[in-house]
């Protein structure tokens, strides 16, 4: 990579369809850093992560992600760059006619992953990674809430991506089981891979250390650091 930074937003606006959700945002992120993006309903938590994913275009300004400059990417270029993210959101999404451990070889073999010793070493890795290892043959159905985001955010890391994007990832979680879940953010963050994380959860913002963004008024606005 030829800067140091994942992301850097300079001067950008994101819109839905005519409607100006944030303007004028200004935001970098390194490896390893962990970023909470808060603000009420509909202010534009998910349409900022969104736009990182290149699932919503870049309405003006220079936003860059990676080496990709996101406002002219081109649409072949899209799942290079997805590839290189993490993606974990609120609603589970595994596929849920299979085992856990066919969820994970679809997305291996989906991204180039050929070799069946190696894809199911992987596979146990980022089990073992999220305390799941003993989970590999059990349906989706049959595993919590917690458990089953615990498999998202494994699947998310089996490209080791550099960057993890969680929208709301506590969403639907027991208090308990969502503080599980950003413990396990925190400490995957603490191995290089930045974590921006998406919530309305207040209790977890001050209990787990993070940078902290705002969505307020069509504005992103910089909270510093909170909790330490
Ligand atoms: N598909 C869409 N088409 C048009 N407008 C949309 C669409 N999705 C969201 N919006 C609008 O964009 C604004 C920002 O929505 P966004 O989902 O980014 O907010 P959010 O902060 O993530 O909210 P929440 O906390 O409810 O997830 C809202 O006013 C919403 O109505």
């Amino acid at each position: 990579m030829s800067d140091d930074f994942l992301i850097k937003y300079t001067g950008v606006q994101l819109n839905r369809e005519e409607n100006i959700i944030l303007r004028d945002v200004n935001l970098e992120v390194n490896r390893g850093d962990f970023l909470y993006i808060i603000g009420k309903v509909g202010s534009g938590k998910s349409t900022l992560l969104k736009s990182m994913y290149a699932e919503i275009p870049i309405e003006s300004g220079d936003a860059r992600v990676f080496d990709y400059h996101l406002q002219a990417l081109k649409r072949k270029q899209i799942p290079y760059l997805r590839r290189k993210i993490g993606i974990v959101f609120q609603d589970f999404q595994l596929l849920i006619d299979r085992t856990v451990e066919k969820n994970l070889e679809f997305v291996l073999r989906a991204t180039g992953w050929k070799d069946k010793i190696i894809i199911k070493d992987r596979i146990i890795e980022v089990l073992t990674q999220v305390g799941m290892q003993n989970k590999t043959y059990k349906m989706p159905h049959e595993l919590s809430g917690g458990e089953q985001q615990r498999v998202v955010i494994a699947r998310a890391l089996l490209n080791s991506p550099l960057l993890i994007l969680a929208d709301e990832p506590t969403g639907n979680l027991d208090p308990e089981t969502g503080s599980q879940i950003v413990d396990l953010l925190q400490q995957i963050s603490s191995g290089g891979t930045a974590v921006i994380m998406s919530t309305h959860n207040y209790s977890i913002v001050q209990t787990f250390p993070g940078r902290i963004m705002k969505c307020e008024n069509t504005e992103l606005v910089d909270l510093k650091n909170f909790g330490y």
